[in-house]
């Protein structure tokens, strides 16, 4: 997979040189390209941003830097499909499992970091001629740009790619992988500070592990995120029990 991502800030994406992904990268499983925007600036002190028509606080990040820009990732992946491009925003669509799930399928995505108040609209309009964009949120908060979310993004997508995380195993109990979310953890020592690790875990009865850790993703679920329970199963888990 190709990840571009364009920013005003290329070193924020650094750490995406580090660990599992970095080795990715490395390995040639991802090809990462983080580019200025700066550079396609068009005066000399390679301005980005201007006031907002309309008025109100801040500054808009003008159009034609980022049309530059993408046609010059564009042209950079010459693809019959069109890449997915995918501009962090508090107003777009809200970024889950399954949507990292869907785009580790594509060949290339493209991240537009925004700052400022955000980017100049007709640069999202003019983006779907080469593009297919989509608005995303990470969540109903407001951050200062595009750039964490986007490190969130690659972070949830990348390690779905095959040969990105060594143990493609732990990709499976994930939380949100099904609705509930994951069991508690434990490793030695058995005895912590008085603290003792569940005995039915230093057994080893798989069938009665299993059972004691689905039971604990049921009872953080419907503690922790009750609105994930309508979308639970509720009869076949009550068939599961009368059968066990
Ligand atoms: N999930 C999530 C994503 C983001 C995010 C993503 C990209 C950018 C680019 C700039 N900003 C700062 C930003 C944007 C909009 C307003 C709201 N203003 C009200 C009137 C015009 C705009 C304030 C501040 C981002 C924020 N935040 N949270």
């Amino acid at each position: 997979m190709r990840l571009d991502v364009i920013s005003i800030f290329p070193e924020y994406l650094n750490p995406l040189q580090l660990s599992l992904i970095g080795r990715a990268a490395e390995d040639g499983i991802l090809d990462l390209n983080v580019t200025n925007l700066r550079d396609f600036a068009t005066d000399k002190h390679r301005k980005v941003d201007d006031t907002p028509y309309g008025g109100g606080a801040g500054m808009v990040m003008m159009p034609e830097p980022w049309g530059q820009a993408l046609d010059a990732v564009r042209a950079q992946a010459p693809a019959e499909k069109k890449p997915v491009l995918i501009v962090p925003s508090p107003a777009g669509t809200v970024f889950n499992q399954k949507m990292a799930y869907d785009l580790a399928e594509e060949d290339h995505l493209v991240f537009a970091c925004g700052r400022y108040e955000g980017i100049d609209e007709r640069v999202i309009e003019y983006a779907h001629e080469n593009f297919t964009v989509i608005p995303v949120s990470i969540g109903d908060y407001v951050l200062n740009g595009g750039e964490v979310a986007v490190m969130v993004m690659v972070e949830a997508i990348a390690r779905l790619i095959p040969g990105v995380i060594g143990n493609p195993e732990s990709l499976v109990e994930e939380s949100h992988s099904d609705v509930l979310l994951e069991y508690p953890v434990y490793t030695k020592p058995a005895s912590w500070r008085g603290r003792e690790v569940p005995e039915v875990l230093l057994g080893g009865n798989h069938h009665r592990v299993a059972r004691h850790r689905r039971d604990e993703q049921i009872k953080r679920t419907a503690a922790r995120r009750p609105d994930l329970i309508p979308q639970l199963d509720v009869e076949s888990l009550n068939r599961r029990d009368r059968d066990a």
